[in-house]
């Protein structure tokens, strides 16, 4: 395998450092212009920010079942391009992931696809139906090693055995990530509860069916001493509940996406269902309460909840549309414009919520690690200084829906490498 010797990267946005991949691992790290390495293919690096290889807690990759729209191959190549090198793969597929036969399958699909290293989210209950625990114990003891488990798509709603959850993973140390929508307070739910709802005759979706279940499971995971994990909070109320939780010292972690950092409710005014999204986009205050939490730490990370679907469930009208957004391939560039470049975070503190802390949270050994000498060779090269106008037919994904096209963001993935091995250079996958 080729070694590599990135040449004068700016390391977290500091000074540049020139950096030897090789065998997989970081063999040498040291100031710009100081590690040799004749037989190294050299990336010249000065100007870029060289930044851990990204992990998604929350990608929807659709297979098996749904391949049209996204298969762990297309999927992990849009995550690559994206600066990804580890990402959660939820489990809301066809068959459901909640047997040890489906992780394990996920796994190795993406082990064999090579472009980002697929950690399977384990379902909760049986066939996400909400009746009865899956077979947790088996999941986290397969080859996938599964320590995340979710219902996303589907709220646990049933206090009990929302309950019984949390206890059962203690026992391999594993997390609940909660999708919080208490369902009676949504049926039928089409946008963001507002004036604007009412204005646009949709169906609206209240803060409190969010918040409501975010309360509840803080209270439980307190009762019972377990983890858990909220997954895309969008609401200012919402915010303000991890933050007391986090204030009593109970085991809660938040993930906030991309696109609730950036984009309103408003958009629905289009009736344009590029926008319909769950949970609903919302509010300006939402929005500056987001960016405050992730700032603060109340919102330990960014998580994509890339959610491709094919047109056909995109193009048609508002109401029968299905719920979702592409994100891997933006993310990065919406946390620059959203957080970096107002001052609110620093590359540190990108890779803090990008990298370090979702492996934390997922508890994975082999990622999200800082950029120092004997560390995995995950490593992202990104030009901040780039500005690039979204062209949704350029995406890696087998789905086009993202809300981005024809936005200019500033921001590029220059090169990703995963275990020393480029997925993306110079802008293009490998
Ligand atoms: N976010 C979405 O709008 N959709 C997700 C499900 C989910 O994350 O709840 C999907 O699977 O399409
Ligand atoms: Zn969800
Ligand atoms: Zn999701």
């Amino acid at each position: 395998m080729t070694d590599f010797l990135i040449r004068g990267a700016a390391v977290l946005g500091g000074t540049p450092q020139d950096l030897l991949l090789r065998d997989g691992v970081l063999a040498e790290v040291g100031a710009a212009g100081t590690v040799t390495a004749p037989s190294a293919e050299v990336v010249d690096a000065y100007g870029l920010v060289a930044l851990p290889g990204l992990v998604d807690l929350h990608t929807h990759l659709r297979e098996p079942g749904r391949e049209d729209a996204e298969t762990v191959l297309s999927g992990t190549r849009a995550a690559a391009l994206g600066g990804f090198t580890a990402v959660h793969a939820m489990a809301n597929t066809d068959p459901v992931a909640d047997t040890a036969g489906v992780v394990e399958q996920v796994w190795r699909l993406g082990r064999e696809a090579g472009y980002a290293d697929v950690f399977p989210v384990g379902a909760v209950t049986v066939g996400l139906a909400g009746e009865r625990l899956a077979e947790l114990g088996a999941m986290a003891d397969s080859a996938a090693r599964v320590r995340v488990f979710s219902d996303d798509g589907k709220c646990v709603s049933d206090p009990l055995l929302m309950r019984r959850a949390l206890e059962y993973v203690k026992a391999f140390d594993g997390v609940i990530a909660q999708h919080a929508q208490e369902p009676r307070l949504t049926e039928g739910a089409q946008m963001n509860e507002g004036e604007l709802s009412g204005r646009l005759g949709l169906a609206g979706w209240p803060a409190v069916a969010e918040e409501a279940i975010i309360a509840r499971d803080c209270l439980l995971a307190a009762h019972v001493g377990s983890r858990l994990h909220v997954c895309h909070v969008s609401t200012a109320g919402s915010v303000a509940i991890v933050r007391q939780a986090k204030a009593q010292g109970w085991n809660v972690t938040a993930e906030a996406c991309p696109h609730h950092l950036i984009l309103t409710d408003e958009l629905a005014a289009t009736y344009d269902p590029i926008y319909k999204v769950n949970p609903p986009l919302r509010g300006a205050s939402d929005i500056e309460a987001l960016r405050a939490g992730l700032a603060d730490g109340t919102i330990d990370i960014v998580a994509t909840d890339h959610a491709p679907h094919p047109h056909e469930d995109k193009d048609c009208e508002w109401a029968s549309a299905a719920f979702g957004m592409l994100g891997l391939e933006t993310a990065l560039s919406i946390v620059q414009e959203t957080m970096v470049d107002p001052g609110l975070l620093d590359w540190a503190g990108v890779a803090e919520r990008m990298s370090y802390a979702p492996a934390r949270i997922g508890r994975l050994t082999d990622h999200g690690q800082p950029l120092e000498q004997g560390n995995p060779a995950h490593v992202v090269l990104y030009d901040p200084s780039a500005r690039r106008v979204v062209e949704a037919a350029e995406s890696a994904s087998l789905s086009r829906n993202t809300p981005y096209a024809g936005m200019e963001l500033p921001g590029r993935v220059v090169a990703t490498f995963l275990r020393g091995r480029p997925t993306v250079l110079d802008g293009k996958l490998t």
